[in-house]
């Protein structure tokens, strides 16, 4: 609001004529509204009581050419409205490019500003709209107010005695109302923004919730936003409670005041005919204008702030989205030994906190059901290389699921970076990690698209050195270059899980897990992908098929049964029995992926 007031100055500093003219109209309002009043009560009391019923029908002539010339007065009113309300909408437009174009100047997120259509356009049009109601309101409630109150004055001051007090108490209820609603108003239009972005980039990103299994958390976050926005639009309605209150004081009181004291103005020689023009005044003049203003403050008003603010006020911060994590900057230490620049240099939110720790952390899929992962505890420290292994349906995908967020633990804590993962949006989710699935997926776009989807902001040369360094570059060059189309049912799938490697690599999450994301790669290209993915800053948690993965790794975490037991690979061939029959196995196994 006070943001508001100094353009709000200047834009009505630079009209004054239009201004006068307005009032100029507006002044004839004051006179209509002042001659019906008059009218009646000299009807009665010059006219018909006074047994002189010609001057009667005369004044209340005069009485009907007053409520009649309210048309050409409205009609003088609005073509002086145009005045205010076009340049108005002009200048909203004006700042609305401007604000756009500086953004896309600036290389703003995904290099459009979606938003600016809707500020052009529906926007700009709600804020004309309003302050065209807002002005026709708030004038004539002025001028006929003034009207009708100098006519109930002129008739007998103890009118005014009655009237004011029950005037006076519902508007001062009606505006102590106005800035609390305003609040109401700007908050439950965020959470209804917040809503639809949530509903708008779930449905944008159904495929990574079906491939992460994220479905039950973008719903849970879903329904809490619908119960923001409903505790919103309830406190909202609240408020207009207040104001239908305020509306019934102001507007009705007056009426049942004056016919309360009837006997009491009587007394005091209030005459017939000015308690019947004081009726008039009330009823035809001054409660309309009084409802008309109460419900345009009240909707149109609030409106108006909140739209105005959203043009005129600081830019919205883009919303955090899977598709559009926190960026950094790259620095020359990021670049790689073999000359290809790694991508940025993760965030990580404390130096000292470790990059994953579970402590005490049991998971159950069903009540009743056995834990497939029981109190188990791991810290994995930044920048570490953890390969997971154990057999098949040990809980290896568990643990990525959980350590990722993407299933919470019957008990015990998961932290990444520092940060509690449970209860945290998918997009915060996103900024800490990235969950490459064994079944990865390509979506229909171009190459580059897929690649950079989860760094859009990349550079060309970025999309390049990355290509580059996993080997992607004929399988590129086939399809046709970075921006050639896609057809993910033409990829073999291999060649899926290299582009979505690439993807992860170049994400700036400062953790990656990897589900046997390499499982359908040969053994060469696999340790390829996995040296660019341990040489990238950051954390790398693979859940390994072959001992040639787990071997590369700094540390091996053994998952057996609901024991887990986590070393060297030289220290678990001594220590667990488990991991010697696996490497044994793995020792005797064909290159393409087999179970562990
Ligand atoms: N959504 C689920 N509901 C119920 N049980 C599940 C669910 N997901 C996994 N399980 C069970 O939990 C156990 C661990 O499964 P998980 O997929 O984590 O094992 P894994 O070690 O990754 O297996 P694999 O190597 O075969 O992928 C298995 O018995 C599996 O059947």
């Amino acid at each position: 609001m006070g943001r508001l007031a100094p353009p709000a100055r200047r834009f009505l500093a630079h009209r004054k004529g239009v201004l006068a003219r307005l009032a100029l109209w507006s002044l004839a309002e004051s006179a209509q509204a002042f001659l019906v009043g008059q009218g009646v009560a000299r009807s009665v009391d010059e006219g018909f009581l006074a047994g002189d019923p010609r001057r009667g029908l005369l004044w209340l002539a005069v009485a009907l050419v007053a409520v009649l010339s309210a048309a050409p007065v409205v009609r003088g009113v609005f073509a002086q409205l145009a005045g205010l309300t076009e340049p108005l909408r002009d200048g909203l437009v004006r700042r609305a490019v401007d604000r756009s174009m500086a953004r896309a100047a600036a290389g703003g997120p995904g290099g459009t500003d979606r938003a600016a259509v809707s500020r052009l356009t529906n926007q700009v049009e709600i804020a004309r709209d309003s302050f065209a109601g807002l002005v026709l309101t708030l004038r004539s409630f002025v001028f006929t107010a003034v009207g009708a109150l100098l006519g109930l004055l002129s008739l007998h001051p103890a009118l005014l005695v009655v009237v004011l007090p029950p005037l006076a108490a519902g508007l001062a209820l009606f505006l102590v109302t106005l800035r609390p609603m305003a609040a109401a108003q700007r908050r439950a239009l965020a959470a209804d923004e917040a809503l639809g972005d949530h509903a708008a980039r779930s449905r944008a990103r159904l495929r990574d919730l079906t491939a992460c299994g994220t479905g039950p958390q973008e719903e849970r976050r879903g329904a809490d936003l619908v119960a923001d926005a409903a505790a919103h639009a309830r406190t909202l309605a609240g408020w207009a409670a207040v104001r239908t209150a305020a509306l019934g004081i102001a507007g009705h009181l007056p009426v049942l005041a004056l016919l309360t004291a009837v006997p009491w103005l009587r007394g005091r020689g209030v005459s017939a005919g000015a308690l019947l023009g004081a009726f008039t005044y009330l009823v035809q003049s001054l409660l309309p204008a009084l409802h008309t203003l109460m419900t345009a403050l009240g909707a149109a008003g609030a409106r108006l702030l909140v739209v105005l603010d959203r043009v005129l006020g600081p830019q919205p911060e883009a919303a955090p989205s899977t598709a559009d994590p926190p960026q950094t900057a790259a620095s020359e230490a990021d670049t790689a030994p073999d000359g290809h620049r790694a991508p940025p240099a993760p965030r990580e939110a404390a130096p000292a906190a470790p990059a994953v720790e579970l402590r005490s952390v049991t998971l159950s899929y069903g009540v009743r059901a056995e834990p497939v992962l029981d109190s188990l505890d791991l810290r994995v420290a930044p920048g570490e290389h953890l390969a997971v292994v154990g057999p098949s349906g040990i809980g290896k995908s568990t643990l990525t699921r959980l350590v990722a967020g993407t299933l919470a633990p019957t008990r015990g804590d998961i932290r990444v970076a520092g940060r509690a993962v449970a209860g945290h949006a998918p997009a915060e989710l996103a900024a800490l990690r990235v969950l490459v699935p064994q079944e990865a997926y390509v979506f229909s776009g171009t190459v580059g698209d897929n690649l950079a989807y989860l760094r859009p902001d990349a550079a060309r040369g970025e999309l390049d050195a990355a290509v580059a360094v996993f080997g992607l570059g004929p399988l590129v060059g086939r399809l046709g270059g970075l921006d050639a189309a896609v057809r993910p049912a033409e990829l073999s799938p291999g060649e899926r899980q290299l582009i979505a490697l690439v993807r992860a690599y170049l994400s700036p999450a400062p953790l990656l897990l990897l589900d046997e994301a390499t499982c359908h790669l040969d053994p060469a290209s696999e340790a390829r992908a996995e040296h660019a993915l341990a040489r990238r800053p950051g954390t790398l948690l693979v859940v390994a098929h072959r001992l040639s993965s787990a071997v590369r790794a700094d540390r091996i975490l053994v998952l057996d049964g609901v024991r887990a037991v986590c070393g060297t690979h030289g220290e678990l061939l001594e220590r667990s029995p488990l991991y010697r029959d696996l490497t044994g196995h793995w020792h005797g196994a064909p290159a393409r992926r087999q179970r562990p």
